[in-house]
């Protein structure tokens, strides 16, 4: 089954990114999109993004079969609550937020009767934001993340036909096991690389010319990383709390032996534990997976 009609609502780098990926796809798909800001809709009409721009949530979502929610994780829930009166029955809701337990509790309470919720996640993603930092090519064999959570299997299906129209794989999970391995695969590597930079920040000796000067691939990639939208990352960390703990725990324990391992010189335990992660790096090569899209299935909630 295709969509009709799409309606986008956040004009950021993912909902362009899927408008253009849409038309790369030769769609036909209508597309309707909406902004908050008029400044943001403004870009929208002058870059073409979308087949009309509407100046408000009721405009955008009439008469739409599928209504993406593309917005930061924490504003999901107050849209849902203005577009729920103007829903079509038999329509689909669906989101890309990068949590879902927090997003799933935030909106299905507003999802009338006869409208099907199916919350998704684009593991696929840049830097940067905003309606022209969008290109059709971001989920190209990247995965992307269903978590049907009691959606009709048809709607399901539906999204996921979508989906791999866009270029995406797609893999169904349930909403504990998702924001886990999100935690660990996206989060934390976020919070890690926002906490280096800051460090670098710190030390201004080193970091005024020098950080820029002397960073090679490593600390470069720390940066771009740790430039990625602020309001996005509060959001993320606030509403999934429970596992980014979770994970950060581990995470400090592992460097508390590490940091011990260094101050005792134990080089026995350092080399073991980076030839162990080289292997870990090397069996993702020889299995033939994309290094940016991890196995899913291997990381459990022990
Ligand atoms: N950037 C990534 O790498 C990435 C990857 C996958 C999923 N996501 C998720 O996708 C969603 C959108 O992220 P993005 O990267 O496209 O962000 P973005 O900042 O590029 O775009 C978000 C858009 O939402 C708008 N917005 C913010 N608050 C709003 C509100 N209250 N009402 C209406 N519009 C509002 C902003 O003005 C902006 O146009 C987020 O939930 C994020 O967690 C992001
Ligand atoms: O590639 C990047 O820049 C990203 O940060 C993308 C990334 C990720 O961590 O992989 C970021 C957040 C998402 O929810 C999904 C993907």
């Amino acid at each position: 089954m295709t969509y009709r009609k799409v309606a986008l609502i956040g004009l950021g780098l993912i909902a362009s990114s899927m408008y253009w990926a849409m038309k790369r796809a030769g769609m036909e798909t209508h597309v309707s999109g909406y902004a908050r800001s008029e400044k943001t809709r403004e870009t929208a009409r002058r870059l073409g993004l979308c087949d009309v721009v509407c100046d408000s949530l009721e405009e955008v979502v009439k008469d739409a079969d599928l209504v993406v929610l593309a917005v930061p994780v924490g504003a999901m829930g107050g849209i849902a609550e203005t577009i729920a009166p103007h829903l079509k029955p038999g329509a689909t809701v669906t989101d890309v937020g990068s949590v879902k337990r927090a997003v799933i509790e935030a909106v299905r309470p507003h999802i009338p009767e006869g409208v099907h919720f199916v919350p998704a996640h684009p593991m696929a993603g840049t830097e940067h934001s905003g309606p022209d930092s969008g290109f059709a090519s971001l989920f190209d064999n990247r995965w992307c993340l269903i978590v049907p959570d009691g959606a009709p299997d048809a709607a399901t299906a539906a999204l996921e036909d979508f989906w791999h129209a866009l270029g995406a794989n797609t893999e169904r999970m349930d909403v504990q096991h998702h924001d886990l391995v999100c935690a660990v695969v996206s989060h934390i590597p976020h919070l890690i690389a926002y906490t280096m930079v800051g460090v670098a920040d710190d030390l201004r000796r080193v970091s005024d010319q020098e950080v820029i000067k002397f960073s090679a691939a490593g600390f470069r990639d720390f940066t771009r990383i740790a430039a990625s939208d602020p309001t996005m990352w509060r959001d993320v960390f606030l509403t999934n709390k429970e596992a980014t703990l979770e994970i950060l725990g581990r995470f400090t324990e592992e460097l508390f032996a590490l940091q011990r391992a260094i101050r005792t010189g134990d080089g026995d335990t350092l080399f073991d534990y980076f030839t162990h992660t080289r292997e870990i790096r090397r069996g993702i090569l020889q299995a033939g997976q994309d290094t940016e899209a991890p196995d899913f299935g291997r990381i459990r909630k022990e």
